[in-house]
């Protein structure tokens, strides 16, 4: 890594791994967090940068009234459709990494976190990091969280999850693994010695 600037550290973990509980904590205690999950539903908000080009490809039935991305609609086409996850994929992700490399300019923190959750997945994240940090818990600890967060079925959930890497594979990925198989504080001490680890690869 650059020893002469702040590290920017990847933050990854299949859905309702706990991600946000983590990258929240981090800001806490002072890093830049960058999520690129926020940054997506941003485009596709009323007025959205990606609106246009999702009339063109899905048709005006996957803008609500508001002039808002319809995420469940949106849900329902792409979870069980590979080829309209990419078209999706396809105008989202070069327009979320435009609005990544913005906010990295910013540098406000201890160290950027960037949260990618197809960080592992998809491609060309690898050369902006210097650090994975991997949120992991069993899978049906994240079939449940995911059930009670967002009133998901089960199927549902299952649906997601096929759509990403399997854990083996991300944890392989880790320089730093942080285990949520427990509970909300003890996820904040982990969180807090994953902090410090990262401080100590600044002063390396
Ligand atoms: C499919 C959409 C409409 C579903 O919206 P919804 O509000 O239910 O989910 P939200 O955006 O809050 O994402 C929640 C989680 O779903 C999972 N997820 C989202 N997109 C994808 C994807 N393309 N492939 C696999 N998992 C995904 C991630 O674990 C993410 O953290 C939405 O996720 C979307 O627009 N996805 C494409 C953009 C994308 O790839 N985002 C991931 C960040 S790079
Ligand atoms: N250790 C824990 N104990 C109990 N609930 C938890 C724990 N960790 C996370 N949760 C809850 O599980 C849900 C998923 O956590 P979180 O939103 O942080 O995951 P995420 O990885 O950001 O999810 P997504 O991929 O969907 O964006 C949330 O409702 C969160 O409050």
């Amino acid at each position: 890594m650059n020893h002469l600037r702040k590290p920017v550290v990847g933050l990854t973990g299949g859905i309702g791994s706990g991600k946000t509980a983590v990258s929240n904590r981090m800001a806490e205690l002072g890093a830049h967090v960058i999520d690129t999950d926020l940054i997506a539903h941003q485009l596709t908000a009323p007025g959205g940068l990606a609106i246009p080009a999702l009339i063109a490809t899905f048709g005006p039935q996957c803008i609500q009234q508001d002039g808002a991305m319809n995420r469940a609609y949106m849900r329902q086409r792409v979870f069980d459709n590979p080829d309209e996850r990419k078209q999706l994929e396809g105008i989202l992700h070069p327009l979320i990494r435009d609005e990544v490399g913005a906010q990295l300019q910013k540098d406000t923190g201890l160290y950027s976190v960037l949260v990618i959750p197809l960080l592992i997945e998809k491609g060309g994240w690898m050369h902006l990091l210097d650090h994975i940090v991997v949120v992991d818990c069993d899978t049906e600890t994240q079939i449940k969280r995911v059930m009670d967060r967002n009133g998901f079925t089960r199927e549902q959930v299952i649906a997601i999850l096929k759509t990403q890497t399997d854990r083996q594979a991300r944890l392989s990925r880790a320089d730093l693994v942080i285990e949520n198989n427990s509970s909300l504080s003890e996820l904040i001490e982990k969180t807090d010695w994953a902090h410090g680890e990262i401080l100590k690869l600044r002063l390396n």
